[in-house]
């Protein structure tokens, strides 16, 4: 069988706040196969932003591995790290993050640029994706010109543009009203389907969870499959 996309196993993590030690994290294992959508759901605070911030390669953990694609990022400098997030990870947050100087397919170009491709390419790939994201029309308009749902969906266009082995969302329709929540994230699984990409989610909003392919659950540091 190939490599999953992503693979946590055993990941640790503590905080020292003040005198107190908080164990956040105590042994957390997943594994997210290519093209599955999976839902991250527990209570606050229970440690799932700290989750995907490990497994995106953005905190180290204290223990335990990360695999990203079947590379294991353990003892990789940050040199290293920074290139596996680069070309095997696409990022989703709450709030788009988009840079308001440049358009909206400038966006989508800006990473694809970065990651080695000519403009000429990654404009073609911008326009493709901004095209099954419903937002043919809206390449040339800046971030404020456009509604908070098309903000996210072009954020979502931009993560997903290097076709990334793995998707990581924190509440990527949180701040959205239901309806247009809905079809963002319809949107959002349709690409990383297309792109064969593995998607972890982190939400509180358990009807978005519901529709995902499976959920786990964190509690008390560790991951369990979630019957919702
Ligand atoms: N850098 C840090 N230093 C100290 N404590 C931290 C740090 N980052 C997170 N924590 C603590 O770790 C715990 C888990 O936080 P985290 O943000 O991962 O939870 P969460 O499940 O994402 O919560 P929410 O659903 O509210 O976003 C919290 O108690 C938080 O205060």
């Amino acid at each position: 069988m190939s490599d999953p996309a992503l693979r946590l196993d055993g990941v640790i993590r503590t905080f020292r706040q003040g005198e107190r030690t908080l164990e956040v994290l105590r042994g957390a294992s997943l594994e997210v196969r290519t093209g599955e959508i999976v839902a991250l759901v527990g209570p606050s605070g229970a440690g799932k932003s700290t989750l995907l911030q490990i497994a995106g390669l953005l905190e180290k953990p204290d223990g335990g591995d990360v695999a990203i694609a079947g590379q294991s990022a353990a003892g990789l400098n940050d040199d290293r790290r920074t290139a596996m997030r680069r070309t095997l990870l696409g990022f989703v947050y709450q709030y788009h993050h988009l840079l308001p100087e440049f358009t909206a397919a400038e966006n989508v170009i800006l990473p694809q640029m970065i990651a080695g491709k000519s403009r000429k390419e990654a404009a073609v790939r911008a326009a493709e994706l901004l095209g099954q994201m419903g937002l043919a029309e809206r390449g040339d308009h800046r971030p404020a010109r456009l509604s908070g749902g098309e903000q996210q969906r072009v954020a979502i266009a931009r993560a997903l543009a290097n076709l990334p082995a793995v998707l990581l969302a924190d509440e990527p329709t949180g701040n959205l009203d239901p309806g247009t929540a809905g079809r963002v994230f319809d949107h959002l699984v349709e690409v990383a389907r297309a792109a064969g990409t593995g998607v972890l989610v982190a939400t509180h909003n358990l009807q978005l969870a519901r529709q995902m392919d499976r959920a786990v659950l964190m509690e008390d540091g560790v991951l369990r499959e979630a019957a919702l």
